[in-house]
């Protein structure tokens, strides 16, 4: 049945648009036009860049990281710059220095970084930029997962993630143990960059059908030696199997043992 209004064709009242409705009618198209052009112009912009930024990586390779006095110095999006920049973070430290070159062409990379070093960033940085490279959009799903052995590292890293990637808008997602697994059930499909502890991520993997790893772009160990420490050995190989092989895989770790050299060996190229 054809949808009514209860008024007869004939009867229906037309749109009168006098000479001032007429003109805010054309205001309007015209700001949405206007609107629409930024947009597009925008959007090339952010293209012109990515592909500026992609050029300078060869170059990058070539100097000596002693030569990275600033963020500035490294090709990076102007999102993460800003960021950077916003939190006040101007010079990198050596393990960021040292790592940040080849992890931000999408290497593997395996950093030996103590306590206290500035490893956070060394691994927030190049997760943001892998994301922002691949036009990774909220609707892709997961396309990073962080590591951490403790619920407080985990915290860490998620606080600075949401701070120095803010304009990027990528979601990030908490996933430790001691919060309501069912909160986390219900949102984790949705979510970018999951920072989590071993444990409850494979609670996930094993219960949660909407823990979707296919598309992963990035996996980062955060104190690998720890995590061996604390017996969490057999959950990262698990973990890992479920994992797509096809992966940027950063692994940062204060002590080079044996078994964090085995763990590499199985989680990197
Ligand atoms: N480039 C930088 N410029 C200024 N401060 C920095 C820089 N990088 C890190 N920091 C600061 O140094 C401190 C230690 O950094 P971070 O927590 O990343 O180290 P970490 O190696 O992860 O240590 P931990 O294992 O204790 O967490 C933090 O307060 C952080 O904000």
């Amino acid at each position: 049945m054809p949808h009514t209004n209860g008024k007869s064709g004939n009867n229906r009242r037309k749109r009168k648009f006098d000479g001032e409705n007429d003109s805010s009618f054309k205001k309007i198209l015209r700001e949405k036009r206007l609107m629409k052009k930024r947009k597009q112009e925008l959007k090339q912009k952010e293209e012109n860049m990515l592909d500026e930024v992609q050029d300078k990586y060869q170059e990058m390779l070539k100097k000596s990281s002693r030569t990275f006095h600033s963020f500035e110095d490294f090709p990076l999006s102007w999102k993460t710059l800003e960021g950077l920049k916003e939190n006040e973070y101007v010079k990198p430290t050596e393990i960021q220095r040292d790592t940040i070159a080849y992890s931000l062409t999408g290497s593997d990379v395996v950093g030996a970084a103590k306590t206290g070093s500035g490893k956070t960033l060394a691994l927030v940085i190049p997760v943001l930029e892998a994301l922002w490279r691949a036009k990774w959009s909220p609707e892709y799903g997961l396309g990073a997962l962080v590591i951490s052995p403790t619920r407080e590292l985990a915290l860490q890293t998620f606080s600075t993630i949401n701070a120095v990637g803010k304009h990027h808008g990528f979601s990030c997602g908490l996933v430790i143990g001691g919060s309501e697994v069912a909160f986390e059930r219900n949102r984790i499909s949705g979510v970018n960059i999951i920072v989590c502890t071993p444990g409850r991520l494979l609670q996930h993997m094993d219960e949660n059908e909407q823990m979707n790893c296919d598309c992963l772009q990035v996996l980062v160990l955060d104190e690998a030696d720890r995590m061996l420490d604390m017996g969490f050995s057999k959950q990262l190989n698990s973990i890992i199997c479920n994992l797509p092989a096809e992966r940027q895989t950063l692994l940062f770790s204060a002590t080079q043992t044996r078994n964090v050299k085995d763990l590499s060996r199985v989680c990197t190229n």
